[in-house]
């Protein structure tokens, strides 16, 4: 049996619709310009205070208003769950790989009251015996102690990560386990560029990729 290790936003699911509501929420009470879904997903993924750097970097807010703006962010967070979803084929590959008996957990940079507000929203929660969020330890993915914390906590098995962007595949590596790209998520760079064990388009995918990886 293996410990399975997932991230969360463009991962599991595709929360940047949401992320990009909050957004534009903020910016409009700034009066400034919105940003666009495209710019959300390319600010998501290294936590909530790099996202509102980036979004007011895009909208020339100055570093003064930073503290105001990611207290605001984050008081909206919980409740942006209406237009996230899994991707497609998630729920189906989660209920197979628990079938099987492997043990699974959540390491992301998402904040984790928000993280457990979407898992329990979507009700995705129930696969997950570890949840490690963003602000769960003093230090975030690609550092990999929260990652380690995560996979700790879980009964012996061969650990493996799934991801989807550069910093999961950092993160991975510094951890010194086999890494699973999604290429449907949140990724700049291209497929061969991140260092993987091998990446997957489609969720119905996984359960076998997680065989051949545990062989
Ligand atoms: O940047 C974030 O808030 C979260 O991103 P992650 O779930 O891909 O780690
Ligand atoms: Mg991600």
């Amino acid at each position: 049996m293996a410990r399975i290790i997932f991230d969360l936003d463009g991962t599991l699911i595709d929360s940047a619709p949401d992320i990009h509501g909050i957004a534009n929420g903020l910016l409009a009470e700034e009066g400034a310009e919105p940003i666009t879904l495209e710019d959300a997903r390319n600010f998501i993924g290294q936590g909530a205070s790099v996202f509102v750097e980036k979004m007011r970097r895009a909208r020339n807010i100055p570093d003064s208003e930073h503290p105001r703006l990611l207290a605001d962010f984050i008081e909206s967070y919980d409740d942006a769950v209406h237009l996230t979803r899994p991707y497609l084929g998630v729920v189906e590959a989660l209920e197979a790989l628990a079938f099987e008996g492997h043990a699974m957990g959540v390491c992301t940079n998402k904040p984790i009251r928000p993280t457990r507000a979407v898992l329990a929203h979507l009700g995705l929660d129930r696969f997950f015996s570890t949840t490690w969020g963003g602000d769960s330890l003093s230090v975030h993915k690609p550092d990999p102690a929260p990652l380690h914390a995560a996979f700790a906590a879980l009964p012996e098995g061969q650990c493996i990560y799934v991801g989807d962007s550069e910093v999961d595949a950092e993160t991975a590596e510094r951890a010194g386990v086999p890494f699973l790209l999604f290429e449907g998520g949140y990724r700049k760079m291209p497929v061969e560029k991140l260092p993987h064990a091998r990446s997957f388009g489609h969720f119905g995918d996984l359960p076998g990729i997680v065989s051949e990886t545990c062989a």
